[in-house]
């Protein structure tokens, strides 16, 4: 499998994680160049981009995979910069899968006293040495100085006595009749004493803005004297799942089905680096959305189904209704295609995921991954690919997600990928991007990543 992870080095995918950070106000004042001299103001559209006066029922162009994704993260820039949001102080216990938006600078000297590496005895001098009766806990107060020929018990951890010459192990010591502490190695002047400052000294930089705060990252903040650390602060979203069909318990009945994209796109909304706030039913009526979507003061509302043009499908014209921009009306991607993304406000935009499960899934990789992305000051995931062990048909147009196994250099497409199916997903580590026309047997597909998978961003289930 090839290695992947966060990109390093100066490419354009950086640039834009060190602007967002730049853009959270009062940051550490790094100085990057104005976004809107990139040409990426609200207004600048590809020319893949569908015009914003189509309506529904007016056929527009989809637009390609890869212009889709690119759209959404210009949204989250676009957001980012017209919100300039304060960053947060977060205690430790709430920061996992933050952006660092300060730099983490040592609180303290690392360790912050000369400590014993080992258990067994503080020597000072040559030996042999007599043991005094009081040993030297971990914790505990300063201990006395030695004097030449004096040795102390000490446990891994404890402070060291001045004076001391080097720490003698538990098992490199034996005593004779006398009491007399003798070495069984050669003693070297400073073995096995860590000395204060070792790993840093107060005011290191140990880590940069832009870090992912991963779990060993709040350990390395907590040893570092931290009890907050200054964060980029999660978008806020809500989740609006529509459709008078849907139960939230017990067994499908008399043609209702269980709602599947309630349980599922909260703990995938976090994973991402998402606050969300709510998950709201909302039944299939136009006046019923329209009042969800204008009461939300949600960053990025989700909404699940109604993205076709079916009786009840109502995303289209409530957007209409309240003059929302449609940055982007429907992606060539199968499942997923009726999926959306439109700018309510310049700081509040909504995914109008497919109501399909499979399809919601395309929609929240495709338009919700990379603008919340954007939004956290994460940095995009490497790409990567593996060579597929077995043929995948391809859509004549459209790019295709499929769910796939890893299994060794291979990646094993799964079966059960329909669009309202998730047998596949449930079971999958990524998805494959299997481009127009398809793929054959042993051909190199980009993967993506799911949060679970190892290697991903499955630290950041919180
Ligand atoms: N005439 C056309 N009909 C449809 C088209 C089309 O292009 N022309 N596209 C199809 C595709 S593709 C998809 S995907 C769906 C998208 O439909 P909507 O986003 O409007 O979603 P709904 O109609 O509300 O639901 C579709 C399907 O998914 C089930 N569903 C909805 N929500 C959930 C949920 N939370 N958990 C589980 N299942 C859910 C719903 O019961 C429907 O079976 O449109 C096609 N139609
Ligand atoms: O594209 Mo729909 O999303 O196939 O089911």
């Amino acid at each position: 499998m090839t290695p992947h992870g966060a990109r390093a080095g100066e490419d354009a995918e950086d640039l834009d994680v060190e602007e967002v950070l730049a853009l959270v106000r009062n940051s550490n004042g790094n100085h990057l160049p104005d976004p809107a001299a990139r040409g990426e103001t609200d207004s600048a559209r590809t020319p893949h981009q569908p015009d914003p006066a189509a309506r529904p029922g007016t056929r527009h162009r989809a637009t390609p995979w890869p212009e889709a994704r690119a759209l959404a993260e210009r949204a989250g820039r676009n957001a980012t910069r017209a919100a300039r949001r304060d960053p947060v102080s977060a205690p430790l216990d709430t920061a996992l899968g933050l952006t660092l938006a300060a730099p983490l600078d040592a609180l303290t000297d690392l360790p912050s006293f000369d400590t014993s590496a080992m258990d067994g005895w503080a020597v000072c001098g040559p030996a042999p040495w007599h043991v005094r009766d009081e040993g030297v806990l971990a914790g505990h107060a300063a201990p006395a100085p030695l004097t030449d020929g004096e040795a102390v018990r000490i446990a891994t951890g404890a402070r060291i006595p001045p004076d001391t010459s080097a720490v003698l192990r538990s098992e490199h010591g034996r005593t004779d009749d006398k009491g007399r502490l003798y070495a069984t190695r050669d003693v070297v002047p400073g073995q096995d004493i860590r000395p204060r400052g070792q790993e840093c000294r107060t005011g290191d930089q140990l880590l940069a803005v832009g870090t992912l705060v991963t779990p060993a990252v709040l350990g390395l903040a907590a040893a570092a004297g931290y009890d907050t650390v200054t964060a980029v602060p999660r978008a806020r979203a809500e989740v609006l799942v529509l459709g008078d069909e849907l139960l939230t318990q017990g067994l499908p009945h008399d043609g209702l089905i269980r709602d599947a994209l309630g349980p599922m796109l909260p703990p995938w909304l976090r994973a991402l680096g998402a606050e969300v706030t709510a998950v709201r039913r909302v039944r299939d009526d136009a006046e019923a959305l329209h009042e969800a979507i204008t009461t939300s003061d949600a960053d990025v509302i989700l909404t699940t189904g109604g993205t076709a043009a079916g009786p009840v499908d109502h995303v289209h014209p409530t957007l209409s209704r309240i003059g929302a921009e449609l940055l982007v009306d429907g992606v060539k991607v199968r499942p997923g295609h009726p999926m959306l993304l439109a700018r309510i406000t310049e700081t509040q935009h909504l995914v109008g995921l497919p109501g399909n499960p499979l399809a919601a899934v395309s929609g929240l990789l495709t338009l919700a991954e990379p603008l919340l992305r954007i939004l956290a000051a994460r940095p995009a995931p490497e790409p990567y690919t593996m060579p597929l062990r077995d043929a995948v048909h391809g859509h004549p147009h459209d790019t295709r997600l499929v769910p796939v196994v890893l299994r060794g250099d291979e990646a094993v497409p799964l079966h059960y990928n329909g669009p309202a199916m998730l047998r596949g997903i449930a079971a999958a580590d990524a998805l494959a991007v299997v481009p127009p026309g398809g793929a054959r047997p042993g051909q190199d597909t980009e993967l993506l990543d799911l949060p679970w998978a190892s290697g991903g961003i499955g630290v950041c289930f919180t």
